[in-house]
Parts: C-alpha cells; sequence; structure tokens
C-alpha cells in the first residue's frame, strides 16, 4: 500500500517505521513547507499533524477521493464539515482520538463503567491526563472522547478544564516531559474511591493502530472509527 504522511514529526516518524515493516511505501512526507502533492501515487493518507493543519489536509485527500486516516487532535469543531465533504465525495475516513488498541478497549471500560455509575450519585466522577510538554491541545483528544462516554452514561452534561459545575466533568491537563500519554478516570465518594487509568509506554501503539486502520479501510466507502477497525463491541 502506497502511504502519504500528513505530518512527519514525532507520530508520523514512528508510524513510517512501522508501516515499512509490514511492507508499505511511503510515497509523500508531507509538513508545512510542502508546495505540490502527487495525488495519483498515494492509496491512503495518514494525518498526524498540527490542529490548525489537519482539517485543510483531510478536505484536500478527500477531494482527490484519497482515504484518510486523521490523528491529530484539537480540530473537531470542523469535524462535522469533514465528514459531510466525505459524504459529498463518496469517500472513506476515519478520526480517532487514539489509535492504540489499549485505548480503544480503556473506552469500552470507561463506558461500562460510566454506565454503572449512572444511579450512584455519592460518587463524583474527574478526569486527568498527562502528557509531554510540547503537546499543543488541552485537553487531549483522548480525554474529550473519555469524558463524551460518560456524558452519554449518566447525567453529565459536559466537561471542563480545571473548576466544572456540578453536572460538569472536571479535567486537570498536566504536561510533564517525555511522558506519551497517561488518562486516569477518577469517581470518588466521601468513603471511598475508584480510578481507571491507561498509560502509553510509548508511541508504537498509537502508530500500529493508525497503520491496522489505513489497511482496513483500503476499497471501503463511509466514515467509521476505531471501533468498526477493532471489531469491538
Ligand atoms: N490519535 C492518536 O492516536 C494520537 C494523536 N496524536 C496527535 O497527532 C498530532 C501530531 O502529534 P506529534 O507527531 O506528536 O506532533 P509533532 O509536533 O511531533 O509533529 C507534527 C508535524 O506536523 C507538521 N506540520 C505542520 N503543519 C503541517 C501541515 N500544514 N501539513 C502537514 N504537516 C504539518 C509539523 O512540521 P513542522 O515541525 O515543520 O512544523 C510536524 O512535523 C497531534 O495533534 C497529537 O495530539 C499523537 C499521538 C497519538
Ligand atoms: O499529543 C499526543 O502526544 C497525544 N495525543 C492524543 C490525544 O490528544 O489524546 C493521543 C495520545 O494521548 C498522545
Amino acid at each position: 500500500m502506497n502511504i502519504a504522511l500528513f505530518g512527519y514529526g514525532k507520530m508520523g516518524k514512528m508510524i513510517e517505521q512501522i508501516a515499512l515493516n509490514r511492507n508499505h511505501k511511503i510515497v509523500a512526507k508531507i509538513d508545512l513547507d510542502t508546495t505540490e502533492i502527487n495525488f495519483s501515487d498515494i492509496d491512503v493518507a495518514i494525518d498526524f499533524s498540527m490542529p490548525s493543519a489537519a482539517f485543510d489536509n483531510i478536505k484536500q485527500c478527500m477531494e482527490n477521493n484519497i482515504p484518510v486516516i486523521c490523528g491529530t487532535t484539537g480540530w473537531l469543531k470542523d469535524y462535522d464539515n469533514a465528514v459531510q465533504i466525505c459524504k459529498e465525495n463518496n469517500g472513506a475516513f476515519i478520526y480517532a482520538s487514539n489509535f492504540s488498541l489499549g485505548v480503544n478497549l480503556f473506552f469500552e471500560l470507561n463506558s461500562y463503567l460510566a454506565k454503572m455509575m449512572g444511579n450512584l450519585k455519592q460518587y463524583q466522577v474527574s478526569m486527568e491526563e498527562i502528557h509531554h510538554t510540547q503537546k499543543l491541545d488541552a485537553p487531549s483528544g483522548t480525554a474529550i472522547t473519555l469524558a463524551e462516554g460518560i456524558i452519554k452514561e449518566t447525567d453529565y452534561s459536559d466537561w471542563k478544564l480545571d473548576t466544572a459545575k456540578a453536572n460538569e466533568i472536571p479535567i486537570t491537563a498536566k504536561r510533564i516531559a517525555d511522558t506519551p500519554g497517561t488518562h486516569t478516570v477518577s469517581y470518588n465518594s466521601e468513603v471511598d474511591g475508584i480510578e481507571i487509568i491507561h498509560t502509553a509506554h510509548n508511541r508504537e501503539g498509537f502508530a500500529l493502530g493508525a497503520v491496522v486502520a489505513a489497511e482496513w479501510i483500503l476499497g471501503k466507502n463511509g466514515v467509521f472509527s476505531m471501533k468498526d477497525v477493532l471489531n469491538l463491541s
């Protein structure tokens, strides 16, 4: 499969390694300085760029009939627009805030726990995410997906960074050097607490998930999620 990498930073380089090990070819490495792209060579685009760049990259690929796997976070105000453009072009698109198998299992666990907690008003939920100091967005895309999972199953109506009202989920974002990504969901009552934690030890899981998603989407049309790729319930 011929892959174009939109963004050749920490994730782009890790994806390149994994893709080459799985016998794929990297036919383009696109960054801020790229002036021309030869779309005729590309089977699938994988975007791990920047919040300000992702939507334009996705749009450009869709208009050239290239399936897109997008892992960039912090651009979701334009998500519905991206879905619309995908449909208009009969394209193929996956956005995931986190491509690792472990986090996608953690999303399922989070939903299950939230479902149990829905009627137990003595517990208050809160969340913490920790990432490296170069991260541009806060809270992380993964934390937002976790919060959305809780909102779906409980009376919480929104999330907020730091201070939140009673019906909002407070999220704390910490930035610590060399931390690939740690997410904790906590439920606390007067008498006890329950925590679930996912810790990424490195970026390999994210990169492998993105390449597996690219392999999966080839030949398909539509807007999908990692749940579809991993065949999770
Ligand atoms: N969904 C997931 O599983 C994961 C998502 N991420 C997300 O992926 C994104 C990238 O992360 P990471 O690799 O760590 O970040 P980096 O900062 O290491 O890399 C981003 C790269 O994007 C390049 N870039 C800037 N503008 C454009 C553009 N217009 N088109 C294409 N590329 C561009 C930058 O180039 P330059 O240096 O020249 O500015 C840089 O090389 C972030 O949003 C992050 O949150 C990260 C890990 C996992
Ligand atoms: O910027 C990162 O590094 C990461 N970003 C994603 C997010 O915002 O959730 C996924 C992962 O946690 C690493």
